[in-house]
């Protein structure tokens, strides 16, 4: 299969890697110095870049008639925009905040805590998420993720950032640190206990190798798709 790389920083990067171990071949390594020439050639794309040019390449790769998986975050008060040009183009795409299957379990077991803890209002629901100091985006996608998963669940009206959340608000605390790679926690804290559940991501393969998953099952598909499909989880 022929690959695009929109983005070859470190996920790029370990990306190339894999998909050249599983047989892939790299026609465009798009960062924001070149063009997009070559793209027309592949036959999926894969978008780990910077949120302000993830919009550009989603875009780029549906004017082409590429399929487009994207992992970068930080863009999402664009998704609607780029579920709709999807669809005007009879384009392919997946996106997600995170590609690893131990944090798309991960999702699934945040969900069925979510669902169990509802009716046990002395228990409030917090996250914490600790990346590298490189990151751009605060909160992290992945935790976006978790706590939409919670909200569908609780009787909690939004995530925030803010140091002191109110009763019905799911703190999300952001930690930058050396170079951790991406560690996501929810806590049930309640004056008696508390419960926790923890990922912990050692390193990037990981994140690369469900991207590249996903793009081999996204090539030649038309619609917009999520990782539930890819991993059979629906
Ligand atoms: N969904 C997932 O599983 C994961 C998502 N991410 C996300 O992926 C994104 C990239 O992460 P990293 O590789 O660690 O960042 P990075 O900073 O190492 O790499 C970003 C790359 O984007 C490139 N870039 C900048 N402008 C560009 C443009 N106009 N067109 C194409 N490329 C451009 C830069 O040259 C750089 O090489 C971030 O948003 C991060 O949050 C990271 C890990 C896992
Ligand atoms: O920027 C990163 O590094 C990561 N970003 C993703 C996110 O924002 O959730 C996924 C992973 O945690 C690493």
């Amino acid at each position: 299969m022929k690959i695009a790389l929109l983005g070859y920083g470190k996920m790029g990067q370990v990306i190339e890697r894999i998909a050249l171990e599983r047989g892939h071949e790299i026609v465009l390594k798009k960062d924001e110095f070149n063009t997009y020439d070559g793209l027309e050639n592949a036959n999926v794309a894969i978008d780990f870049s910077v949120p302000a040019a993830a919009i550009a390449n989603i875009s780029a790769s549906f004017h082409a008639n590429v399929p487009v998986v994207s992992g970068t975050t930080g863009w999402l008060a664009h998704y609607d925009e780029m579920i709709a040009l999807c669809k005007e183009k009879n384009g392919g795409f997946i996106s997600s905040s995170n590609f690893s299957l131990g944090v798309n379990l991960f999702f699934e077991l945040n969900s069925y805590l979510a669902k169990i803890m509802a009716p046990y209002h002395s228990y409030k629901v917090a996250m914490e998420e600790i990346h590298h100091i490189h990151k751009l985006d605060a909160p992290s996608g992945t935790a976006i993720t978790l706590a939409e998963g919670v909200l569908e669940h609780s009787n909690c009206s939004n995530w925030t950032m803010d140091a002191s959340p109110k009763d019905n608000e799911i703190q999300i605390e952001a930690v930058r640190t050396g170079e951790v790679p991406g560690t996501h926690t929810v806590t049930y804290n309640s004056p008696i206990d508390a419960i926790e559940i923890k990922h912990t991501a050692h390193n990037r393969e990981g994140f690369a190798l469900g991207a590249v998953i996903a793009a081999e099952w996204l090539a030649g598909k038309h619609g917009v798709f999520t990782m539930k499909d890819v991993l059979n989880f629906n």
